[in-house]
């Protein structure tokens, strides 16, 4: 299981959080990714951690004012970028666009998408990995592997419809190791959280707690 932390603009020490999550990964075997803000991935991707970029638009370099080009957010140490993420929502068109521009940097994909039959239309782009996650779970206490496990299932469904090369993700609400091993059971090979760490007191202690079922 892939456990890809998005650390959006909360107000925690992306630098702590990273560091904790270079170690868990290390002492546990299990991959962990940090999706940092622009501004912070330079410092995030120096601790060694995998550090990926929140976002990245349909651009190539030139006019593009207050734009986040693939080639720069790769050149401060991003190796992967989430693309239409739930807070951040793009027009078809544009995820086409910004899978393909990170693809052009080099940068591993995930799209993000609220439900089954988007996850098949945006699976159809090739992205590296899609990621369900339903809106009214993001941020809540409730997992959506226990509170809406069909939702996990059936994106597995519709994303190997499309292409069985593309990985399936799920997101929202999950901060526990039991959550992450349930996600794991209905079939998604990897796991996006945010508040889970990014608002823990001990980020480290809930990284350890995460990762406990897989290591
Ligand atoms: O949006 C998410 C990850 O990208 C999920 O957020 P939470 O883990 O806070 O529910």
């Amino acid at each position: 299981m892939f456990v890809l932390v998005n650390l959006k603009t909360y107000p925690c020490d992306p630098v702590e959080v990273a560091k904790a999550a270079k170690d868990v990964s290390d002492e546990s075997g299990v991959r962990i990714g940090v999706a940092a803000q622009d501004a912070d991935i330079a410092r995030v991707a120096d601790t060694g951690v995998e550090t990926w970029a929140q976002h990245v638009d349909s651009i190539e370099y030139g006019s593009n004012t207050g734009h986040t080009l693939a080639e720069t957010v790769a050149d401060a140490g991003a190796v992967g970028t989430l693309i239409n993420h739930s807070e951040n929502r793009l027009k078809l068109a544009d995820i086409d666009g910004s899978v393909e521009a990170a693809e052009r940097a080099g940068l591993e994909t995930c799209v993000c998408a609220n439900n089954p039959a988007q996850i098949g239309a945006v699976t159809a782009l090739g992205p590296d990995s899609v990621a369900v996650e339903p809106p009214e779970l993001i941020g809540g206490d409730v997992s959506v592997a226990t509170g809406d496990p069909d939702i996990v299932t059936d994106a597995v469904e519709a994303a190997e419809a499309v292409d069985e090369d593309v990985e399936v993700y799920c997101g929202a609400g999950i901060s526990t190791g039991d959550d992450v091993e349930s996600a794991g059971e209905l079939g998604a090979t990897g796991v996006l959280l945010a508040s889970g760490v990014a608002k823990a007191d001990d980020p480290r202690a809930a990284l350890e707690d995460l990762v406990e079922p897989l290591a």
